[in-house]
């Protein structure tokens, strides 16, 4: 197993924004080491959440690659990138990407049934998961009556139903209070440790990177290292 789990190269991306051709992504490059945490700081609109969703293969970019466990996803069919998004690579959005009416043991199972799990053993997971996020006693809630500490964690739950190689969260804390924010961190944290999982958190909040290990900024779809 490569000691690199994600490879950005001479990435770029633009919008159509108006009548004119945006650059929203400038040459961006990154590699991500196995079973470290990522932090990329920047200003709301600096490109931080169209990086993640090309990295999750959600997106395309103009030019440049992105190689995930040795897969260029630019050469990958929609089936291919299916395949990366169910086994190797979790993204979790900004505002969660969760089904406010289903409950939280619904929207754990959701991906555990995409991936053809019986119905038992997609229930031992859901608990595993359960226990793990601290979430246990809130099984047949409803989504939406949550906290958006209990609804990232959740959220965090379900990306970690496939056990993935590399976790993007796109602004994992901007929604929270600053105490329920560093428990989410936290268990960013754990989560590297325990299962080897390659993080990359992205957001406008500077003092995310305390929990990050290697530090990058990104201003007008620049990336530059953070020293
Ligand atoms: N689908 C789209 N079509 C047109 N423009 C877009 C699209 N997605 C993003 N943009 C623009 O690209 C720029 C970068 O957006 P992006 O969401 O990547 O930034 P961000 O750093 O994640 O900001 P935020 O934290 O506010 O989401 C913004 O100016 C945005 O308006």
């Amino acid at each position: 197993m490569s000691n690199i789990v994600a490879i950005v190269r001479n990435l770029w991306k633009y919008y159509i924004i108006g009548n004119t051709s945006v650059a929203v992504l400038k040459n961006v490059n990154l590699e991500v080491r196995r079973g470290e945490i990522i932090g990329i700081h920047g200003p709301s609109g600096s490109g931080k959440s169209t990086l993640l969703k090309i990295m999750a293969g959600l997106e395309k970019p103009d030019q440049g690659e992105v190689i995930i466990e040795g897969y260029n996803l630019n050469l990958l069919s929609e089936d291919g990138l299916a395949m990366i998004r169910t086994n190797i690579v979790s993204y979790i959005p900004q505002d969660y990407g969760l089904i406010e009416d289903f409950t939280v043991y619904e929207n754990i199972e959701l991906p555990l049934m995409l991936l053809g799990l019986e119905k038992r053993e997609r229930h031992i997971r859901i608990m595993e998961l359960i226990d793990y996020m601290g979430l246990r006693g809130k099984e047949s809630i409803r989504v939406k009556y949550l906290s958006g500490g209990e609804k990232q964690r959740v959220a965090i739950a379900r990306a970690l139903t496939i056990t993935p190689s590399l976790l993007l969260a796109d602004e994992p804390a901007s929604n929270l209070d600053w105490e329920n924010a560093k428990k989410v961190l936290e268990l960013f944290v754990k989560i590297s440790r325990d299962f080897n999982t390659s993080i990359v958190i992205v957001s406008h909040d500077p003092r995310t990177l305390e929990y990050t290990y290697r530090r990058f900024e990104m201003f007008d779809g620049i990336l530059r290292p953070l020293t």
